[in-house]
């Protein structure tokens, strides 16, 4: 069915957050080092241990594995809350990712759309202390962008402020249905190529479930296309793999890039074709963040106006895609 992929080694930066306060000054280097140079990074030493990122994992299995009639009382709609299944069609592929996946948000766009407790016990407590836990590492994060970008060190915390009630991130919990081993002559998109619309995307793998991989090259922001060699990403429970989205190429002027990224549809030998877990945290601006870079290179916008952009690039690339699928 599909092509071999072809692969090219590149090293992947390893970033250690121990004794962050003390290290920040160096941690910074790095952190702005691996964003101009290739939009990926793992951080690890970052406060959350193995054992608090699988027990998120055995929650959101627990919720994945609630009948689809109960997750359906959740219905994903436009500002990225709730359960979808087998519905993301992405413009690189023309066809729905094979998936289901939940978004969960802190603010006023949740309301009516957490699982309820009588459905499966403590999911929305559980769900929030990790979620505030891994915004505290993306608030230490956001303070070295900050400072490598000359802004005031505190800027983008209060650019993506969790506690307000239009706070717009989003941790999504991810299940890739497994897929037969032998072929029957259809491609199983897992998440097709994209890049995050958001300012910084960490996300969690389980040892194992391999597939995510890598097409850097990017170098405007405002571009849609992608190249055809990619990089394999290591999956570890520990780590946490970072890349940079199209809000922090935006806000550096394109100094840092976004960065293409899949989860690929397994074909070949060697892939891995089992059940695949992994769960995405989205920092997202507030609706009303004023958003541009130092040396303004594109038109002041507010958060609400850039997701939408976000939206309507997305939507149009789908549309050319969709022709040509239907042409060919
Ligand atoms: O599941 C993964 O490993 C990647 C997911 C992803 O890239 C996304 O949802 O934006
Ligand atoms: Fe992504």
């Amino acid at each position: 069915m599909s092509s071999q992929t072809r692969y090219v080694e590149r090293a992947i930066p390893r970033i250690s957050m121990h004794d962050f306060e003390d290290r920040i000054e160096e941690i910074t280097t790095q952190l702005i080092d691996a964003a101009e140079n290739v939009g990926f990074f793992t951080v690890i030493n970052h406060g959350i241990s193995k054992e608090d990122i699988e027990a998120m994992f055995a929650t959101s299995k627990s919720m994945f594995d609630l009948p689809d009639n109960v997750k359906a009382t959740v219905p994903w709609n436009a500002n990225n809350v709730g359960w979808e299944k087998n519905s993301q069609i992405r413009p690189s592929t023309g066809k729905p990712d094979s998936k289901e996946s939940y978004q969960l948000q802190f603010g006023e766009n949740m309301k009516d759309l957490w699982i309820k407790d009588s459905d499966l016990p403590g999911f929305q407590t559980t769900s929030l202390t990790f979620m505030h836990r891994v915004q505290e590492i993306s608030e230490r994060l956001m303070r070295c962008f900050a400072r490598g970008l000359g802004f005031p060190e505190t800027f983008f915390i209060e650019c993506h402020g969790i506690s307000r009630p239009n706070s717009q991130t989003t941790m999504r919990l991810l299940h890739y249905f497994s897929q037969p081993e032998e072929s029957d002559g259809q491609e199983y998109h897992r998440a097709g190529a994209h890049a995050d619309w958001d300012f910084l995307t960490l996300l969690f793998q389980k040892e194992g479930q391999s597939g995510l991989e890598i097409c850097p090259g990017r170098e405007v922001v405002t571009e849609f296309g992608i190249g055809d060699e990619w990089t394999k990403v290591e999956a570890s429970t520990e780590a946490i793999v970072c890349n940079i989205g199209d809000l922090l190429m935006s806000w550096s002027d394109d100094r840092f890039k976004s960065t293409f990224h899949r989860v690929k549809a397994p074909c070949e030998p060697g892939d891995y074709f089992g059940d695949r877990y992994s769960i995405a945290y989205f920092n997202q601006p507030c609706k009303d963040t004023l958003i541009q870079g130092p040396l303004k290179k594109y038109p002041m916008v507010t958060g609400a106006e850039f997701t939408e952009n976000a939206m309507k690039r997305n939507f149009a690339a789908l549309q050319e895609k969709l022709k040509t699928v239907a042409a060919a």
